[in-house]
């Protein structure tokens, strides 16, 4: 904060007379990560209105009632290259994008019946649902600002010429008054930076409040929002901004800047003057600095794949000591040959898990038996799941066997985590799982249970006891 605290360049909304009308000094940063725990500097007791931050949640909120197909065909998902209170549509004449007003008040518009008179209960009631939506995200109760809710409703002309234009191409199923009301109100509820970020990382967090625990929105619905804020979060400024900082965001009026590391955190930055595209200066240059000095970058690649095999080696090698029982002896001995064990660690995606195939697939001459443990893996996806899964066809297409340990349930998680998503459907469908469901407690033996008895101790031993070092055929 202190490199970028000087910089007191840019305007505040003149526009909007209430926010005119704000200290212009105000400064806050917060960052909240994935346990919630928040780390706060500035004026972190400033509330300011959330204005187009509103934007991505709306739209999180329509796309979960009305699912993404109903959405699409009513609003885009391309970046518009233009202003954000540009009058346009595209050729289909829908808004570009839910990130700029005319996306916006359509999104907003969407959660209203479709009938062209609405009563102001009903704008209400509906309201209510965003505010609670809003406040899960935030994981505290938001409120409104009523003089800046009034100063915009009585002066936004621009946005009724949108509401209005939008509504003579047929595309505003409502009533246009009550539509703009909702998105009037929706964009004047207030929060801290550290609100910010806490909704930040409940996006980041595929839709879970970190604090609360709550799933507030789907994996798949969060995935969209960290998309289109990408893609059109920061406006005309989008490609500078993904360029140099890196992370989905988005902006409001208001000052604030909302910012996404995917899996890991959100940021929440406060500083009302604003440059030429209406994004915060200081809130701009702060994520810069963050994102730089923190190595916050999406794209910072970090290499899943070779570190995903944390370790290989055979049972044979596994000295039999002491302390061992007869029984345990007995079976070690008797069946032990041409057993190898791979443990894999870390999150695993599509990367991880085919590294870890690909290395057990070469090993198949040497083997009779594959131990893969993803004890140490803490979340599997769709599609690593099915290829882990998979395995077994593999293994068995060669007349091998194969034992999944999985004591801390992460598969069952993973059918649950990405149950509602249609992301790589085919792949990861919990139908698919099906097959596989477990009978015994604590192994999802996808493959085959023979040896189910020894295996618990096996590991157990091996992990204890065993070098890890890969041993290379
Ligand atoms: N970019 C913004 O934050 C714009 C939101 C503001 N309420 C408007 O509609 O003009």
């Amino acid at each position: 904060m202190a490199t970028c605290a000087g910089d007191t360049s840019g305007e505040v909304a003149g526009y909007i007379p209430e926010l005119a009308a704000v200290d212009p000094d105000g400064y806050a940063l917060a960052l909240c990560v994935h346990d919630g725990h928040v780390y706060a500097q500035g004026d972190t007791d400033t509330a300011f209105t959330i204005q187009s931050i509103s934007k991505p949640l709306t739209y999180a909120l329509v796309l979960s009632r009305l699912g993404t197909a109903a959405t699409d065909a009513k609003i885009g998902v391309e970046p518009s290259g233009e202003a954000f209170n540009e009058v346009s549509v595209d050729e289909r004449r829908r808004p570009r994008n839910p990130m700029i007003n005319a996306g916006a008040i359509l999104t907003a518009s969407m959660l209203l019946p479709p009938v062209k008179s609405v009563d102001p209960g009903t704008v209400d009631r509906v309201f209510g649902d965003i505010v609670e939506f809003y406040s899960a995200c935030a994981g505290r109760r938001l409120a409104l600002d009523e003089s800046v809710y009034r100063s915009e409703a009585t002066t936004g002309s621009r946005n009724r010429a949108i509401a209005y234009m939008l509504d003579s191409f047929g595309v505003l199923d409502t009533s246009v008054e009550a539509a703009l009301d909702l998105y009037y109100r929706q964009c004047s509820l207030t929060v801290t930076a550290a609100d910010l970020a806490a909704i930040g990382a409940t996006i980041a967090d595929g839709g879970v409040n970190p604090r609360t625990g709550r799933q507030v929105m789907s994996h798949e619905v969060a995935q969209r929002l960290l998309s289109v804020m990408t893609t059109c979060g920061m406006y005309d400024g989008a490609g500078d901004w993904v360029t140099s900082v890196g992370l989905p965001a988005k902006s409001g009026v208001g000052g604030g800047i909302m910012a996404v590391l995917p899996g890991q955190l959100g940021i929440g930055v406060y500083s009302p003057r604003l440059d030429q595209h209406g994004n915060s200066v200081r809130g701009v240059q702060t994520c810069r600095e963050l994102s730089t000095n923190l190595g916050l970058h999406m794209f910072n690649v970090a290499r899943e794949a070779p570190s995903t095999l944390r370790a290989v080696y055979d049972l044979a090698d596994i000295e039999i000591g002491a302390g061992w029982s007869d029984r345990e002896r007995i079976y070690l001995r008797s069946c032990r040959d041409r057993v190898r064990v791979y443990e894999l660690q870390g999150d695993l995606t599509f990367g991880g898990a085919e590294s870890a195939l690909r290395r057990i697939e070469a090993d198949l001459d040497h083997i009779d038996v594959a131990i893969v443990d993803i004890s140490r893996i803490g979340v599997i996806d769709p599609v690593a799941r099915t290829m882990v899964l998979g395995t077994k066809f593999v293994l068995s297409s060669r007349g091998k066997r194969g034992i999944l340990v999985d004591p801390d349930n992460v598969v069952r998680k993973s059918v649950e985590l990405y149950r509602s998503d249609s992301v790589a459907p085919n792949l990861g469908a919990p139908e698919q799982l099906r097959g596989f469901e477990p009978t015994l407690p604590h192994v999802h033996t996808t493959m085959d249970v023979a040896l189910f008895d020894a295996e618990e101790f096996l590991l157990k031993r091996a992990r204890d006891e065993t070098v890890t070092d890969a041993p290379s055929d």
